[in-house]
C-alpha cells in the first residue's frame, strides 16, 4: 500500500529552536534524516536529545526554525516514536496492538490480520491474552517496539529505548531494531550507551548544551572527533 504514497522521508530540519520562556533549550537545529539511515543523536544528560526526537515526532511544536517532511505535511502518520518507559494501556498485549490500528480506521478484520501478525513475527503470541501492565520491562518494551512497528511506519523515532533494561533485554531490543531497519524502516535513536552507539549508528549526531555540533557519518565521527566537547565525551570524560 506503502508503494502508492509519497515518502515522507528525507525529514529536514532547518533552524530549528525549542526555547521554555527566554530560555532556549535547542538552538539552531539543521539536520537532515535520511531514508533508511539508522541516525543516533548523542550528547549528555541535559543535552537535548529528547527534546529533538519529540520535535521531530510532532509532539512539540518549534519556537524557531522549519520542518520539511518529504510529502509536504506538516506531520504525517507514517512515523512513530517509542520512549525510554513504554506507555501502554490497561489492556491485553493484543489489545495494545489493536487500539492504535482502530484509532488509524483499520477494519476488524484488517487489525485482526495485523496484531495476529505482529504478535507472531515478536514472539509475543503466548502473552496476547496478558495484560500489558504486569509484562517485564524487557517484555514491555518489545511490546512497544512491536506496536510501532504495526503501524508500518518509515520512520521510528526511539528515545532512549534501553536505558532502563538489563542487558539480555537490551540484546533483544537491538535485534529488533536492526530488524527493523533491513526492512528499510528508518531509525532515529537517542542513547547515552556509547556501546550500543557503537553498534547501531550509522550516522550520529552529537549535542552539546542544546547545541547540535557534529554530524555525520558514524565511522568518522567514532574514528576522529572534530570538536573538543565529542572527543571528551568519547572518552567518557564529564563534560558539562
Ligand atoms: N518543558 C520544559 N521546561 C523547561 N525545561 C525543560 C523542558 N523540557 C526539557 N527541559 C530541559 O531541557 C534540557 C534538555 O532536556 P532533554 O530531556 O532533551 O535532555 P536529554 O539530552 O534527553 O537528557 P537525558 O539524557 O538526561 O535524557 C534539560 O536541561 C531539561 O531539563
Amino acid at each position: 500500500m506503502r508503494a502508492f504514497v509519497p515518502s515522507i522521508l528525507p525529514l529536514r530540519l532547518e533552524g530549528v529552536g525549542y526555547a521554555v520562556g527566554v530560555k532556549p533549550l535547542l538552538s539552531d537545529v539543521s539536520l537532515t534524516v535520511e531514508p533508511g539511515r539508522r541516525l543516533v543523536v548523542l550528547g549528555a544528560n541535559g543535552a537535548g536529545k529528547s527534546l529533538l526526537l519529540r520535535l521531530c515526532h510532532g509532539s512539540i511544536a518549534p519556537t524557531s526554525g522549519r520542518f520539511f517532511w518529504a510529502d509536504g505535511s506538516p506531520r504525517p502518520e507514517a512515523q512513530a516514536m517509542v520512549f525510554q518507559r513504554p506507555v501502554l494501556l490497561r489492556r491485553t498485549v493484543a489489545a495494545n496492538i489493536d487500539y492504535p490500528l482502530a484509532l488509524r480506521g483499520l477494519s476488524r478484520s484488517d487489525r485482526r490480520a495485523m496484531v495476529a501478525r505482529t504478535l507472531d513475527r515478536f514472539g509475543l503470541g503466548a502473552m496476547a491474552e496478558r495484560p500489558a501492565r504486569l509484562l517485564s520491562g524487557g517484555e514491555q518494551q518489545r511490546l512497544a517496539l512491536a506496536r510501532a512497528w504495526a503501524m508500518r511506519p518509515e520512520v521510528l523515532f526511539l528515545d532512549e529505548p534501553t536505558s532502563a533494561l538489563d542487558p539480555s533485554a537490551t540484546r533483544i531490543i537491538e535485534e529488533m531494531i536492526e530488524s527493523f531497519s533491513a526492512e528499510g524502516i528508518t531509525i532515529v535513536l537517542t542513547t547515552h550507551n556509547l556501546g550500543q552507539a557503537r553498534r547501531l549508528a550509522e550516522d550520529v549526531a552529537f549535542l552539546h548544551r542544546g547545541r547540535l555540533i557534529e554530524q555525520g557519518p558514524a565511522a568518522a565521527f567514532f574514528a576522529g572527533p572534530k570538536t573538543t566537547e565529542a572527543r571528551a565525551f568519547l572518552a567518557g570524560d564529564l563534560i558539562w
